[in-house]
Formats: C-alpha cells, sequence, structure tokens
C-alpha cells in the first residue's frame, strides 16, 4: 500500500461518511469505520463504503467472552474487512477465537493501551507499571495468540516493532506538528510513527474536521 494513511470516518451519518472518503480518496489509503458508524448504519453501511473500493478497517474493538466475540467475528466476516480490531486484554482464548472466526484475508489486531489513556489512567484501572511494559505485554499475548498485530500509541510502537519484526501496527492518535491532540494523550507525528514501525497511521479529526479535507489530508501524505 503506497499510502499507509487510513482516515477515520466517525460519524454516524453515512452520506458524510462517503462524501468525506470521497473527497480524500486520492490521499488516503483505505478509510476506517468505528462504533459511531457501525451503530448507526451497520453492515450495509460498511458495504455502501465499500463500493468506493478503498480498503475498509472495520474498527469494532470487540471484548466480550471467547464464544461472543468469535460469533461476533464470524457475523462480520461477510465483509472481509482489510483490517478488524478486537482489546487484547480480552485474553488469549477470546484472540484466538477470534481469529479463527475472520475473513482469511482479514487482519486481526489487539488494541493495547488506548492512546487517549495515560499512566494515571492505568493506575485507576488497577493495572500497575509503565504504558511502555503493558503495550509490550499485550503485544506478546497478541503474538503468541496469532493475530497479526496490534494498535498502541507512537510512544510504543519502536519497541513493539523491534520484539515484533512480522507483526502490523496500527498507530492511531496521531498528530501532525503542533496539532490540537483533542481527547489523545499519547500523541507523536504522522512521520515519527511510521519513522518508528508503524505499518499504517489511522487519522481521524485533523482530515474530517478540516475546512478542506482533502487539502488536510493532501498535506499529511506530504509529510510522509
Ligand atoms: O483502534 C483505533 O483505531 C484507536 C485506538 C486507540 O488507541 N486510539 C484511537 O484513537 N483509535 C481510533 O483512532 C481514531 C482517532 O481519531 P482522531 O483522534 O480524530 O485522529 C478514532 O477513530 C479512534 O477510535
Amino acid at each position: 500500500m503506497s499510502n499507509r494513511i487510513f482516515v477515520a470516518l466517525d460519524t454516524p451519518d453515512l452520506d458524510r461518511a462517503r462524501h468525506v472518503a470521497a473527497r480524500v480518496r486520492h490521499h488516503v489509503g483505505g478509510v476506517k469505520l468505528g462504533l459511531e458508524f457501525f451503530c448507526a448504519n451497520g453492515p450495509a453501511g460498511v458495504r455502501a463504503i465499500e463500493e468506493l473500493e478503498l480498503p475498509v478497517f472495520l474498527d469494532l474493538k470487540l471484548h466480550d467472552i471467547p464464544n461472543t466475540v468469535a460469533k461476533a467475528v464470524q457475523s462480520l466476516a461477510p465483509l472481509a474487512p482489510a483490517v478488524l480490531t478486537v482489546h487484547a486484554a480480552g485474553g488469549r482464548a477470546m484472540l484466538e477465537d477470534a481469529k479463527a472466526a475472520a475473513h482469511p484475508s482479514t487482519k486481526v489486531v489487539a488494541v493495547t493501551m488506548l492512546t487517549s489513556l495515560d499512566e494515571s489512567d492505568l493506575v485507576a484501572t488497577g493495572v500497575a507499571g509503565s504504558a511502555h511494559d503493558h503495550v509490550l505485554r499485550l503485544a506478546e499475548l497478541a503474538r503468541v495468540a496469532g493475530l497479526d498485530g496490534i494498535v498502541c500509541s507512537g510512544a510504543e510502537v519502536k519497541a513493539a516493532h523491534a520484539a515484533w519484526p512480522k507483526g502490523f501496527f496500527v498507530v492511531p492518535g496521531v498528530r501532525p506538528a503542533n496539532g490540537d491532540a483533542g481527547d489523545q494523550k499519547r500523541v507523536v507525528t504522522p512521520r515519527q510513527a511510521l519513522d518508528d514501525g508503524a505499518s499504517i497511521l489511522v487519522v481521524g479529526r485533523p482530515i474530517t474536521q478540516a475546512e478542506d479535507p482533502d487539502g488536510a489530508a493532501r498535506a499529511i501524505a506530504g509529510t510522509l
């Protein structure tokens, strides 16, 4: 994939998602559909975006008992998304069963520690230790469970990539230099994330909320 930016179409509005995707399509490598979009539009909405013939990353961050996640992944398999997310914290059996139930062409990746969290949030959820250690521990769990890769912040991707050279690394929470971080806490620039081993980048608001989304996507692609 020549352009490694996936634009996050975080909207419940199918027409808006289609409109933004059509505007930025020449400056991104794919689109990401998340919970906001899926809850409003379901599989039919995913199919409508797939008609644009861009790779679709379906980010549902599944996290439940193994049987429930496996059945959900099986229900999604006909959509054959390029990438699908589950939560690493669901544990090894859940990860193994999710991978086994997915469409063979889908990369199943495990979300490690959300980019909106910092170490004080880890403490509050009962996790001792650093963000770095937490991400590396969950990356190892994903690797032994047979997943394709992980989602982590740019702050950890270098170490995670060194520990798992064949892994597929998704890095969200990237911001152009001096960009507004919003609710993201562990933020790096797109260029830094790629230099450190990201396979693809997820970029939402810096593109979708810009007055000129295609100009913003072109500008970010130009820094890579
Ligand atoms: O799995 C994700 O894509 C994800 C994981 C994570 O740790 N942090 C994170 O921000 N994301 C997603 O990446 C996108 C980031 O959006 P922006 O902050 O607007 O660029 C959103 O769609 C989030 O749901």
